[in-house]
């Protein structure tokens, strides 16, 4: 068992580096704190009306989970945990009702609060409970993974997977306050710092070029939670995602580039079972939107190789098994940007320069498939 290296600091004492706030604006506006020591913040963000809060955390994270509910009662809370399974396991029905369950039993009302401590498939669980429970309770998230960091805690897309597919069941239910607490990434297997890494260079890829040249001048230090670069990267990457939600929260265009990558992806997820990294599928699901681009004539050679060279680098895989093609077609129809029965992918024209292919012939799709096949 982990515990993420989180410890409450005082607002009124700040520790040496001061957090960085990131607003996200819309029309309930949030803060992202990124920096060390923050969950003194945690009280504060929940607010004076909340009487009851449900911490919501991974198995993994059981001693952190304590903490953060120990930390709340002091604080003068009625505070619950909800210990639920690591990974994707906790994206399920069933999951979500064991939570709905101990809020029904402790009387859970409409000024109380869910908090979401862990990686990204507990902050998006833990969303989606605090969306639907009475229709919608405030949720306080605190990322614990680099992934959840700089993607999943923030822009208020929560859901759980079902068999057909990931993420089919959802809303969009923005938090009250997202919490990046960098210490947590120092117990953080470095494999997920690695997953963690295809959200970022996303960001590069479509929105902030500096995050590319970053990680291409020293791609060994993202191994390191405590490398100073971790922290540029994270504040980088938390804003693409907060301009982009801040102008289009319920992805009714511009919020679609952030799924670049995550057509093919979610389709991996489905056929290994949701037994691989979601970072990982996405490495592999950019490398053929850039092969897509390339083919359909939008795209040059060296972008396409840029995409190789830098998730190569920090140890994403960029290829997948050549004998999946008709399940990973499958999958793809149920991507939520698929219109009807018009396939639709988030391509760039150039280095942040995001745009769509819809309907590719076949034999494109097909192609782009050859050239990342193992
Ligand atoms: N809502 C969104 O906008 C959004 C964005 C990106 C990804 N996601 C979702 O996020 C999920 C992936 O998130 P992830 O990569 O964080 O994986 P994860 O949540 O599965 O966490 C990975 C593992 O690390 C453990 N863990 C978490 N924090 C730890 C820590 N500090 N120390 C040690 N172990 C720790 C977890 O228990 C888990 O076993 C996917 O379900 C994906 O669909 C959602
Ligand atoms: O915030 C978004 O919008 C994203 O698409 C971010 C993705 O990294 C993330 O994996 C998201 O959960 C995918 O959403 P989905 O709508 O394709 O399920
Ligand atoms: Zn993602």
């Amino acid at each position: 068992m982990s515990t993420a290296a989180i410890s409450a600091t005082s607002p009124s004492q700040p520790s040496a580096d001061q957090p960085t706030r990131i607003t996200v604006r819309g029309d309930a506006p949030y803060d992202v704190l990124v920096g060390s020591g923050l969950l003194g913040e945690l009280p504060g963000l929940l607010g004076d009306r909340v009487q009851r809060v449900l911490v919501v955390h991974p198995h993994a994270l059981a001693a952190t989970g304590e903490a953060v509910r120990d930390d709340l009662a002091t604080a003068g809370f009625e505070a619950y945990l909800a210990e639920v399974p690591d990974g994707e396991d906790a994206k399920r029905a069933e999951v979500a009702a064991f939570c709905w369950g101990v809020l029904g039993q402790a009387g859970f009302t409409r000024t109380d609060a869910v908090v979401g401590v862990g990686g990204g498939a507990v902050t998006d669980l833990a969303g989606f409970v605090a969306a639907t429970w009475l229709r919608g309770v405030k949720v306080v998230q605190v990322p614990t993974t680099l992934l959840a960091m700089v993607d999943a805690a923030v822009g208020g897309k929560t859901g759980i997977n079902t068999k057909e597919g990931k993420n089919l069941v959802g809303s969009f239910h923005p938090p009250s306050g997202v919490l990046c607490d960098l210490a947590a990434l120092r117990t953080l297997p470095v494999n997920d710092l690695v997953a963690g890494m295809a959200e970022v260079v996303k960001c590069g890829f479509i929105a902030d070029p500096r995050i590319l040249e970053l990680v291409e001048a020293d791609p060994a230090a993202i191994r390191d939670a405590g490398a100073p670069m971790i922290r540029e990267l994270v504040e980088r990457a938390v804003q693409v995602k907060a301009d982009v939600v801040g102008e289009d929260l319920k992805e009714s265009g511009l919020r679609e580039i952030l799924n670049y990558g995550h057509t093919l992806g979610h389709a991996i997820e489905l056929v290994e079972r949701y037994e691989w990294r979601h970072g990982a599928a996405v490495s592999i699901g950019m490398v053929f939107a850039a092969e897509l681009a390339r083919l359909a004539g939008r795209l040059d050679d060296a972008v396409v190789e840029r995409h190789r060279s830098v998730l190569g680098a920090v140890g994403l895989p960029l290829t997948y098994r050549g004998d999946r093609w008709p399940q990973l077609l499958e999958g793809m129809k149920r991507d939520k940007k698929t219109r009807g029965d018009l396939l639709r992918f988030v391509v760039l024209d150039d280095v942040a320069k995001p745009s769509r292919l819809e309907g590719p012939d076949p034999s494109l799709l097909a192609a782009a498939y050859s050239a990342i096949s193992a």
